[in-house]
């Protein structure tokens, strides 16, 4: 079963200081799975392992602390992009049911005097848990260079300059989100429908996930199956947002996604996950690229600016008013 889906096990360092032939065989093979199935997982992604665990130490302190402390960072004009989301509140574009999950979310930092300072609303510091701060913004920062070289490869792939997309994702809109898919003592409790995570695309140019601490992520195959996800150890899951979709017309697939709850016996314990949506800068044009449009593929898109895009979207999964 499994050889039927392309999700390949590729490694950033055979692109960043690998020779011409390497690097080629990587943006070919990121290409190629991003047109057949949207996803890849990345091994020498530049996070040690030592970052990781602290990473997830510091998630699991956040969301063990009391509710009304969570709830004290939960501002509702930040639309969730900064800070705590609490159960309940998102629910995936479609559902009426909202997703088992609450959420923490860290934005960009500007460093130096980009006019996007006065933009991008400044990010909640957790004043219970210090080093949460610190480990998430490196990691944050770590992730971000990761996907502007995942980026790269994919300029190669699409025939672009390889640096594409660099000034356009250079204090981008990226967002950092450290999830809690909390524990359910009693499955009858939660609507029948409720689900950690409903199918979705995410909205972003590309996904960067950080090893999921259980089983449960699938993505929908293109003659309409639910394949699991895997990862191996701290391997990253990537994937393709809706903003890439749009520029290439299609021809890299945002693939739909889930997260399946697990067996009834295992609902009372947590998940956590750290997914790093990269998006570009506002201004950024998803106009669809013209050589991804001919007579077989037809323009399906209108045109669009990355922000404009982003404000329709979260108001569709309830986070914006
Ligand atoms: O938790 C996961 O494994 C995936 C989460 C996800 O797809 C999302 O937050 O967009
Ligand atoms: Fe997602």
């Amino acid at each position: 079963m499994s050889t039927e889906v392309n999700i390949p096990r590729l490694d950033l360092n055979t692109y960043i200081n690998g020779g011409d032939a390497e690097r080629k065989q990587f943006s070919e093979a990121i290409g190629k799975a991003f047109n057949e199935t949207g996803f890849v997982t990345i091994t020498n992604h530049g996070l040690s392992k030592q970052l990781i665990d602290d990473l997830y130490t510091q998630v699991k302190a956040l969301f063990a602390l009391p509710d009304d402390v969570k709830s004290s960072y939960e501002i509702p004009e930040l639309a969730g992009q900064r800070g705590y989301t609490g159960k309940g509140k998102e629910t995936a574009k479609g559902f009426k049911t909202p997703d088992l999950k609450e959420f923490w979310q860290i934005g960009q930092t500007i460093e130096g005097d980009d006019k996007l300072k006065e933009q991008y609303p400044d990010n909640l510091q957790v004043k219970e848990l210090p080093k949460f701060n610190e480990v998430t913004l490196e990691v944050y920062r770590k992730l971000e260079a990761a996907g502007k070289e995942l980026l790269r490869a994919i300029a190669v792939y699409l025939g672009l300059d390889e640096h594409y997309f660099d000034d356009k994702v250079n204090n981008g809109n990226s967002i950092l989100r450290t999830l809690h898919y909390f524990p359910i003592e009693n499955p009858d409790a939660v609507p029948a429908d409720a689900v950690r995570a409903g199918a979705h695309e995410d909205i972003n140019l590309i996904t960067l996930l950080i090893g999921a601490s259980a089983d449960g992520l699938e993505l929908l195959t293109r003659d309409g199956k639910w394949f699991p996800v895997k990862a191996h150890g701290e391997d990253l899951v990537v994937n393709v947002g809706d903003m890439l979709q749009r520029l290439t017309n299609n021809k890299l697939k945002s693939t739909t996604h889930r997260v399946v709850n697990p067996p009834r016996e295992l609902m009372k314990f947590s998940r956590y996950s750290v997914p790093f949506f990269l998006h570009p800068k506002s201004d950024m044009d998803l106009t669809s690229l013209p050589s991804t449009i001919d007579a077989e593929h037809p323009k399906i898109y209108s045109d669009i600016t990355a922000g404009e895009y982003l404000d329709e979207r979260l108001r569709e999964i309830g986070l914006k008013k």
